[in-house]
């Protein structure tokens, strides 16, 4: 999926992982279109004004920066930025074209790269100081129009923000939180300092309402840790780039052209059908070789033909999440393997749902609370809501395996019994909260 790279925090993202990511793009940019939203693409490069412009947006990001000082071998006048995010890329224009409230709402999206100079050790996919994503940037007339429905605390939501949801992952093996996604209801904080006014039908003046929205190739990483066992990766159907491997079993005897017809027949077939097959015809590998290649590399069905199959007209296959054997007559190929694709994407989405749930412990007490971060769990506690506790609580897990934080409060909230007490304060407890470590 990757190569390391000679510097260190960049990764090299290899043909099998790029086409993971192209097939998410294609699915969320179709859905973004729906809802009128319009790509665009802004330079990579942000002046030093513009990106010190909001202070508490930056202050604490200053050090991961990267910026760039020289052109050949002559220093720059003024250093200019590489984009970590882009609002302060965007929004000096985003004040340019709004004027009136014909020009709202305002809703773009750029696919595109960043750079973010961190100094936790990184991890391939999940901290890179190189990575690709999408970042979303709505402005609207109107609170109502921007106000949307999982909140993060008011430590953790982006700083200026009004307020911040997120779709969190959580990794099993590691008992770590991890964001997959995440979307911030600005408030109106972005169009005071950028000035990013409009003109109402009334011809008073108003300030936009923002959201802004990502999700990044760190998404990918999550896919790996949460699906891949112990013979390698496991790719869900809907994201694999080759979803079913033919491969042909010769036989001393038997007669081999017919064997590689019938492969490519195969292949042919499924491909008619959309599904994306290819066949592995490779004269200097086992069939072995090749099953134990794939599996490794997580292609969710392998389809085996060798004389039995010819002769019975049938072929057989094998399900890589559980290994099923199952042998599909020839007139039922396609339509038998788009159902065991579909069992496949499914199976795979419970499995991890029943692994992420078996994570989740729902504790009441501090004691309750630090067993429960020792055994790496998910912890569903109440909470009162006040951020000091909740930097206290960054406080006292401090440990070699990371601080434990807030990582979301969840929509639907369990009921909070009448006199339910903070874990941490002991205080009236507001609101169920998801804690952990996190990457
Ligand atoms: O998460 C999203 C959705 C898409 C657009 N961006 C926001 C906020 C990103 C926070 N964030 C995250 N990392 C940052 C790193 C930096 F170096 C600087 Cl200067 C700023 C930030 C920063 O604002
Ligand atoms: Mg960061």
């Amino acid at each position: 999926m990757i190569e390391y790279y000679d510097i260190s925090g960049c990764y090299i993202l290899r043909p099998w992982a790029m086409a993971i990511w192209e097939i998410m793009q294609k699915f969320f940019d179709a859905e973004i279109k729906k809802m009128d939203i319009q790509n665009c693409y802004f330079p990579l490069f942000v002046s030093p004004g513009v990106l010190q412009k909001e202070k508490d947006h930056v202050e604490g990001f200053a050090p991961e920066v990267a910026w760039v000082t020289k052109s050949g071998e002559s220093e720059l006048e003024v250093p200019i930025a590489i984009r970590p995010t882009s609002e302060t890329v965007m929004y000096p224009y985003y004040s340019k074209w709004i004027r009136g409230h014909r020009d709202l709402p305002l809703k773009l999206n750029q696919w595109c790269n960043v750079v973010r100079w961190e100094f936790s050790h990184p991890t391939p996919f999940i901290r890179s100081r190189e990575f690709l994503w999408q970042e979303g940037h709505t402005a609207f007339a109107t609170k109502a129009e921007a106000d949307a429905e999982g909140k993060k605390s008011e430590m953790e939501k982006f700083a200026g923000g009004l307020y911040t949801t997120s779709v969190e992952a959580f990794v099993p093996n590691t008992g770590r939180g991890i964001q997959g996604a995440t979307s911030h209801c600005l408030g109106q904080n972005f169009a005071k300092m950028f000035e990013i006014n409009f003109e109402n039908e009334k011809g008073e003046k108003g300030m936009v309402w923002q959201n802004s929205w990502a999700y990044s190739t760190r998404t990918i990483g999550v896919m790996v840790m949460v699906h891949g066992d112990d013979r390698g990766l496991v790719l869900p159907p809907k994201v694999a780039s080759v979803q079913v491997i033919v491969i042909p079993v010769p036989y001393k005897d038997a007669d081999t052209q017919a064997i590689f017809d019938a492969c490519s027949a195969t292949v042919a077939s499924l491909s008619e059908a959309g599904i994306r097959a290819k066949a592995d015809s490779r004269d200097n590998y086992s069939p072995g070789w090749k099953y134990s290649h794939w599996e490794m590399k997580g292609v969710p069905l392998r389809i085996e033909i060798g004389p039995k199959d010819l002769a019975n007209s049938q072929v057989r296959a094998v399900r890589r999440d559980n290994s099923a054997k199952t042998d599909i007559p020839r007139d039922k190929l396609v339509e038998q393997v788009k159902e065991m694709l579909d069992n496949i994407q499914q199976s795979l989405f419970d499995a991890a749902k029943q692994k992420r749930d078996a994570c989740i412990q729902t504790v009441k007490t501090w004691d309750e609370f630090v067993e429960a971060l020792g055994q790496r769990k998910m912890i569903l506690a109440p909470w009162c809501d006040e951020e000091e506790v909740e930097i206290e609580v960054k406080t006292r897990t401090k440990g070699e395996m990371g601080a434990c934080k807030s990582l979301c409060s969840p929509f639907d909230q369990p009921e909070l019994l009448e006199g339910t007490k903070c874990f941490a304060s002991g205080k009236p407890a507001k609101k169920w909260t998801y804690w952990g470590r996190s990457y």
